[in-house]
């Protein structure tokens, strides 16, 4: 209801995530400061609000330090609109930190890099091998998530530095009878795995896919494969051959990219595979 709404100072907007607008706001009672993302629901198709009401769902659940917290759900009826109150992330998006260090010429430093691939690993380990337990049987099942439209636009930083994974319009928590494979067809272009492009199945391991991308394209400061049409990046996504990080970086750095971009989704490395590299295990340990 609108009343709770009362309980905000709106501040300016911020952004547009999957859905609609992400606005800065102000919570009168204590002056914190809060993302909202506004939705107009007036224009939404059955099946579109019901992957609303799933995203509204899959994040209440998610509470992990490398993803955005929900705080609350607004709905108001009267304007068609609903409201999801989330933590404020001061830093902004990863794609605009790229965005400026390809402007001003400037390769974003490895330990940094490593960081925030830490911390993206940490918080996909936590949905495809977090488990939800059910506070009255004690009863744990497996969250099986799959976030399917990771990119830099869906990583946020708050003021410490830390990573925040974003917007899971597009998430699937996946149920039994869905339990290895689900059936999708979304994605961001740039990012879409080769078995998402072939129309196959899409699993944990595309996430990871698009995972690689995304520390290519830090590294790169553009992603690793670009075309002018979606033939031609679809051609290059399914040979999967990507060009050597810049020079400056690592070769541990250039071979974990390597692992996540292979086309066969079995050769790719799970979280669990990653967190055992020891690179990302001392860093995860700082973050402790
Ligand atoms: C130009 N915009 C920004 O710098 C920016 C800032 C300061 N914050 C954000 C975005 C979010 C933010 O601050 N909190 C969020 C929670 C969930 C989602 Cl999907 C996005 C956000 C953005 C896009």
């Amino acid at each position: 209801d609108p009343l709770q709404l009362d309980g905000y100072e709106s501040l300016e907007s911020i952004g547009s995530g999957s859905y609609g607008l992400i606005r800065k706001v102000k919570r009168k009672e204590d002056g914190k400061i809060l993302a909202r993302k506004e939705i107009d629901y007036r224009k939404m198709s059955t099946k579109e609000k019901e992957q609303l009401v799933s995203e509204v769902n899959i994040l209440k659940d998610l509470k992990h330090p490398n993803i955005v917290e929900f705080l609350e759900r607004v709905i108001d009826r009267e304007n068609c609109f609903i409201y999801i109150l989330m933590e404020y992330c001061e830093g902004g998006d990863l794609a605009s930190v790229i965005r400026r260090h390809k402007e001003l010429l400037v390769h974003i430093g490895e330990e940094f890099i490593w960081s925030i691939m830490t911390q993206l690993v940490l918080a996909l380990h936590e949905c495809h091998c977090g488990m939800v337990i059910n506070p009255d049987t004690k009863q744990a099942t497996p969250r099986l998530i799959l976030h399917r439209d990771l990119k830099p636009d869906n990583v946020f930083l708050d003021a410490k530095k830390n990573v925040k994974l974003g917007d899971f319009g597009l998430s699937r928590s996946l149920t039994n009878s869905q339990r290895t494979f689900a059936q999708t067809y979304v994605g961001t272009p740039f990012y879409m795995s080769p078995e998402l492009i072939s129309d196959s199945l899409y699993d944990t391991k595309s996430d990871i896919w698009s995972l690689g991308c995304v520390v290519f394209e830090m590294c790169a400061l553009e992603p690793p494969f670009l075309a002018d049409t979606q033939e031609e990046l679809s051609a290059k996504i399914k040979l999967g051959r990507i060009p050597m990080l810049p020079p400056q970086y690592s070769q541990e750095l250039n071979n974990v990219v390597r692992a996540m971009i292979q086309v066969n989704p079995r050769k790719r490395p799970s979280t669990g595979d990653l967190l055992a590299n020891p690179r990302i295990k001392i860093i995860s340990m700082q973050l402790e």
